[in-house]
């Protein structure tokens, strides 16, 4: 349990757990628990509820170390740097949906602490595709890009383009696998993005037994809002939803599109789940 809270990392490591900059007997530590992924699978979602638990300090930004090699190169003081202060009692999470897909991020994962906790928010990988391509395509607007439809990225003479990048993102059981060959499975903790997307609670209960934290999460800290149409936190009187690049309007599709894409993650569902020893009402 002080090894999950303080992040130790491996004895491979060179740095220590800790910065030496105490502020008020606070540190900046390494992670305790790590949000992997998947990209648009409700990740900043899950973070910011966790962090209504009074143990749970959270990096607000991405830090992108693992899967970055510019950053992974800066070291474990540079990644500690990023972290929030906290009390020894304190865990630290930050979430970067790109480790998920990353080859080299599980081994680096488990160089910095074998010990630490891995969490996996998943959501049916048809709608994923969708959502990842509204964001992509928001970005281009924004910045006054060219962009292709979601159609003509997806389909090639009507069949399902395998290289699309969106695609290959929500193939789950390929990229577990690869946390798989490093991390024992029940060091992965699944958690049900669309579960979260219609009632937080009990999946944050789960998350809160898998980290070993004291069960201080409440039904009271979540309300429906309506003009958002998703869950919002009240934590001591505050009020917070998810900004609005989360729960955008999803980009068209054709109904036929749609099933093609329902149709080609069957399959690669299957092996999930047989990984995972679970299955998900997925599309
Ligand atoms: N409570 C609440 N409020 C708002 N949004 C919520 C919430 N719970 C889950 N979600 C879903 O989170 C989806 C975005 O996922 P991520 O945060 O992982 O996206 S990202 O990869 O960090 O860009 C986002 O996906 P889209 O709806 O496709 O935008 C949301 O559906």
């Amino acid at each position: 349990l002080r090894e999950l809270r303080s992040g130790s990392p491996s004895p491979h490591s060179s740095s220590s757990a800790s910065s030496p900059a105490p502020q008020n007997g606070t540190l900046q530590r390494l992670p305790g628990a790590i949000i992997i992924g998947v990209r648009k699978g409700g990740t900043r979602a899950l973070l910011e509820m966790l962090n209504l638990h009074p143990d749970v300090e959270v990096a607000k930004a991405e830090v992108h170390y693992f899967n970055v090699e510019e950053h992974f190169h800066r070291g474990l003081s540079w990644y500690r740097s990023q972290m929030p202060f906290t009390l020894p009692s304190q865990l630290t999470v930050e979430k970067t949906p790109g480790y998920f897909s990353a080859p080299l991020a599980p081994a680096r994962v488990w160089d910095m602490n074998p010990a630490v906790r891995l969490l996996l928010i998943v959501r049916d990988p048809a709608e994923r595709v969708v959502s990842d391509y509204t964001q992509v395509l928001h970005n281009r607007l924004t910045r006054h890009k060219p962009y292709q439809p979601l159609e003509e990225l997806l389909l090639q003479k009507g069949h399902i383009n395998p290289k699309y990048k969106a695609l290959q993102r929500s193939l789950y059981h390929q990229h577990l696998s690869r946390w798989l060959e490093v991390f024992p499975r029940d060091q992965i903790h699944v958690v049900d993005g669309d579960a979260l997307i219609r009632d937080p609670f009990p999946e944050l209960k789960k998350a809160e037994r898998f980290l070993l934290l004291p069960p201080k999460i409440n039904p009271s800290n979540f309300y429906y809002n309506t003009t958002k149409g998703f869950y919002c936190m009240l934590t001591a009187g505050h009020d917070k939803c998810l900004d609005e690049s989360k729960g955008r309007p999803h980009a068209p599709l054709s109904v036929q599109a749609f099933k093609q894409l329902c149709h080609y993650f069957r399959k690669p569902n299957k092996l999930f789940f047989e990984m995972v020893g679970r299955s998900f009402s997925w599309c």
